[in-house]
């Protein structure tokens, strides 16, 4: 089996997957679209992508490039703890506290904007695709002072030094990876926790109360919700949708039930994934 992920190697996505999938190919890809569309196409069997985090909220880019993008279908979750270090070359380990400029995943600086605030006030933060194309920026160039945040995975694999450790601002910082896949691709994961549905649902338009009608569809079947999110549906202002999660797998009564009703509204329901969430 071959799963893709937004590489290169030692990323946390790259551990997720190595959690998730022990027996598995790995393939790297440079950004979350390529790695979904090579799902989409069937290069590999299945992505793994970040999907949201507990300091920084949902990685946008996967929730848009999913839902408007690919037919691809949330088959999996893997819920990591995120440990984020400061990491520098070898070379550069004494003067690293007067470093010039540092690199990382937009996700990763912002889980550690306190530290970065209070230690390297007005050093210019530089994004990357990932945290380990960070370190792997830095192992490339000894000759400048710079520093990555990224896992100690990436310190090993680029021989790099962590000089300050859990940089994060908050001590719980938790990252959701999503396995897609095409439908009907079943996978063999281990240690099941929970069960989740993830709808898609576009309300009818200028309706006065049509999410609390929405809302009630699930309420009085006593579905659980554990998350509803609004993104933009980018054709206009104002003009946006819902991504509602139920903890409990699809059923053959209520969940369907609940669909026709929202159906019967006026509104478009599109199911992303019926799967198993791992804590890993
Ligand atoms: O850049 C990485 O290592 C990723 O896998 C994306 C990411 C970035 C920051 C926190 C969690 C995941």
């Amino acid at each position: 089996m071959n799963i893709g992920y937004l590489g290169p190697e030692a990323t946390f996505t790259d551990y997720a997957a190595r959690q998730l999938f022990k027996e598995a190919k790995r393939i790297p890809f440079v950004s979350i679209p390529e790695c979904m569309d090579a799902a989409s196409t069937g290069e590999i069997d299945a992505a793994i992508v970040p999907l949201e985090n507990s300091i920084e909220g949902s990685v946008n880019l996967t929730i848009d490039y999913l839902v408007h993008e690919t037919d691809l279908q949330i088959v999996g979750e893997a819920v990591v703890p995120i440990r984020q270090h400061l990491l520098v070359h070898p070379d550069n380990m004494e003067k690293w506290r007067g470093a010039e400029q540092i690199f990382s995943h937009p996700h990763a600086l912002a889980q550690c904007h306190k530290f970065l605030h209070k230690e390297f006030k007005g050093i210019p933060l530089e994004n990357m695709s990932s945290t380990a194309a960070a370190a792997k920026y830095i192992k490339k160039h000894p000759e400048r002072n710079i520093a990555a945040i990224a896992n100690s995975l990436a310190a090993e694999e680029y021989g790099l030094v962590a000089v300050t450790q859990n940089i994060h601002d908050y001590s719980y910082n938790h990252t959701v990876f999503a396995v897609l896949a095409k439908e009907g691709h079943e996978f063999p994961m281990s240690s099941t926790q929970e069960s989740k549905t993830s709808l898609m649902i576009t309300l009818p338009s200028d309706r006065a109360g049509a999410l609390h009608q929405v809302l009630s569809a699930f309420s009085w079947r006593k579905l659980n919700l554990s998350k509803i999110e609004s993104r933009p549906m980018k054709t206009g202002l104002g003009k946006y949708f819902f991504i509602i999660d139920i903890n409990l797998k699809m059923d053959d009564v209520l969940i369907p039930g609940a669909i026709a009703e929202l159906e019967a509204l006026g509104c478009t329901v599109k199911l992303l994934g019926s799967y198993s969430s791992h804590k890993v």
